[in-house]
């Protein structure tokens, strides 16, 4: 019942596009044209990419054509104008500029399939601003205008590699995060070594980026020892890291989910007298390892006692990444009820590919803080079958198109995961990196 509501309310079918159902191009260079026109329609029909539908009505010249059905789908003369406009404008300023960018000479390539070559711009720099916002008003109204970034990748994101990486390398890698414009870099977790040696160096790394200014840098602390040794070495916020699944809290932490929150109280009481923002974490908000599906109001409870504590902000944690918007809309809904939607960011994994979707379903909701790691690295030690976080580079690509704000550079933040990459000698997890890595060692040999 709790889930159906959630549902019709944010997830109803005039909320959103049919996108999966209009029928798509392979590339730009290979036009969708109806062979045979619709009896009420115009000669030859463009018919408009997915993505490229409910772009807006910044091109339109005034001009009319008719609309024609095509299975369950209306297209209106609207968007086939747009569709036709967009073209115009793939071949002018949009191309020139990206182009130039690469540093090409732009007459080489002056047609519409080489604009392909500069997505970082291009397919984010279709509309202005009131274009832009006319479509937010019509399908994505909901959405915050400016979502904060949560960068995990130098803790969520390390903390599962089997080789240790070098203090140099981590502190190097924080360095080149913040310098893209990420406001919170997670840099770290005072835990036990023996239970996660890779972050053994907690110290080391905390006094290295201590005179690193332009974002914050929280550290996960499961206990007083944790506590103290975080703010002796420095650290300016904390976060701690509770479980809505009593096998997790066990597994994850080596305790039940009240003496959790009873070291978590302590924590937060030592905090407040420092004035330390808290972050709090609940691991396996839909989904457990071993338990199985997880009821929204054990989420919902774990989240009520984080905020009562003191909590500045609480994530929600698909741990193992087995939510779709069809669980995650509902534990939102829940939590909700209990924690004031300010104070709420979502964390997913994308094990099953998901993560995106159910980011946009939080977005939806309201909801404007997304944690990320670079280049999708991660995953809990503790949480098996749970491969990495949503990629860093994959969000902002959304978020670029969708026109919300994060103050992040995209192409600085892909220096960070080519970096990290290089060091663990494996490709980007992320397929907006590998999209315009692939797209840019093109550009450069032509
Ligand atoms: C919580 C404990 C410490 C309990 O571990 P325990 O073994 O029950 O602890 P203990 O109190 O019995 O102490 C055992 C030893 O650990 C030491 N110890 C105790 N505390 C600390 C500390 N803070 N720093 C350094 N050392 C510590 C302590 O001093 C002692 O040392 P010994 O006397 O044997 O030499 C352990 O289970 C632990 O460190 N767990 C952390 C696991 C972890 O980091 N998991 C990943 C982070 S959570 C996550 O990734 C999920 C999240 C947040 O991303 C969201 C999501 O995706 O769901």
């Amino acid at each position: 019942m709790l889930a159906a509501k959630g549902l019709n309310k944010f997830l109803r079918c005039s909320t959103f596009l049919p996108l999966t159902s209009v029928p798509t191009m392979s590339s730009l260079d290979e036009p969708l044209v109806i062979a045979k026109p619709p009896s009420n329609g115009v000669d030859t029909l463009n018919v408009p990419k997915a993505n490229e539908v409910g772009i807006g009505d910044c091109w339109n010249e005034g001009r009319t054509f008719r609309s024609f059905k095509r299975g369950n789908y209306e297209y209106t003369g609207e968007a086939l104008l747009r569709r036709r406009q967009i073209r115009n404008v793939s071949q002018g300023d949009v191309l020139n500029r990206a182009l130039a960018s690469l540093g090409r000479n732009q007459r080489v390539l002056g047609n519409v399939h080489d604009a392909y070559y500069s997505p970082v711009r291009l397919y984010s720099s279709y509309c202005n601003d009131k274009c832009t916002e006319d479509i937010r008003n019509k399908f994505l109204r909901s959405i915050p205008k400016f979502v904060k970034i949560v960068e995990v990748g130098p803790r969520d994101g390390l903390q599962n590699e089997k080789d240790i990486v070098p203090t140099a390398i981590k502190v190097e890698l924080i360095k080149m995060l913040v310098s893209s414009g990420l406001p919170v870099v997670e840099a770290t977790s005072f835990v036990s070594p023996k239970w996660v040696p890779q972050l053994a160096d907690a110290k080391d790394v905390m006094e290295a980026i201590q005179n690193v200014g332009g974002a914050r840098f929280p550290v996960l602390t499961p206990n007083l020892k944790g506590f103290e040794a975080a703010v002796a070495a420095g650290a300016k916020e904390v976060a701690i890291f509770a479980s809505a699944s009593e096998s997790f809290s066990k597994s994850n932490i080596n305790c039940t989910i009240e003496d959790s929150l009873t070291r978590y109280r302590d924590i937060a009481l030592d905090a407040r007298k420092l004035s330390i923002p808290v972050r709090g974490y609940i691991s396996c908000v839909v989904g457990c390892p071993v338990e199985g599906a997880v009821p929204p109001s054990k989420v919902a409870y774990v989240a009520k006692e984080l905020y009562d504590m003191g909590c500045s902000e609480i994530s929600l944690g698909d741990t193992i990444g087995v939510g779709t918007p069809g669980t995650v809309v509902p534990m939102l809904e829940t939590v909700l009820d209990v924690v004031p939607i300010d104070k709420l960011a979502v964390h997913f994994h994308d094990t099953y590919g998901q993560a995106l979707s159910n980011i946009l379903a939080s977005l939806q909701m309201g909801i404007s803080t997304v944690d990320s790691s670079i280049s999708g690295l991660g995953g809990c030690p503790y949480a098996k079958g749970a491969s990495g976080n949503v990629a860093t580079e994959d969000v902002v690509y959304m978020l670029n198109g969708l026109g919300v704000k994060t103050n992040v550079d995209l192409e600085k933040l892909m220096l960070a995961g080519d970096f990290i990459c290089k060091h663990l000698g494996r490709p980007s997890g992320s397929k907006t990196a590998i999209a315009l890595n692939r797209i840019t060692a093109h550009a450069s040999k032509l």
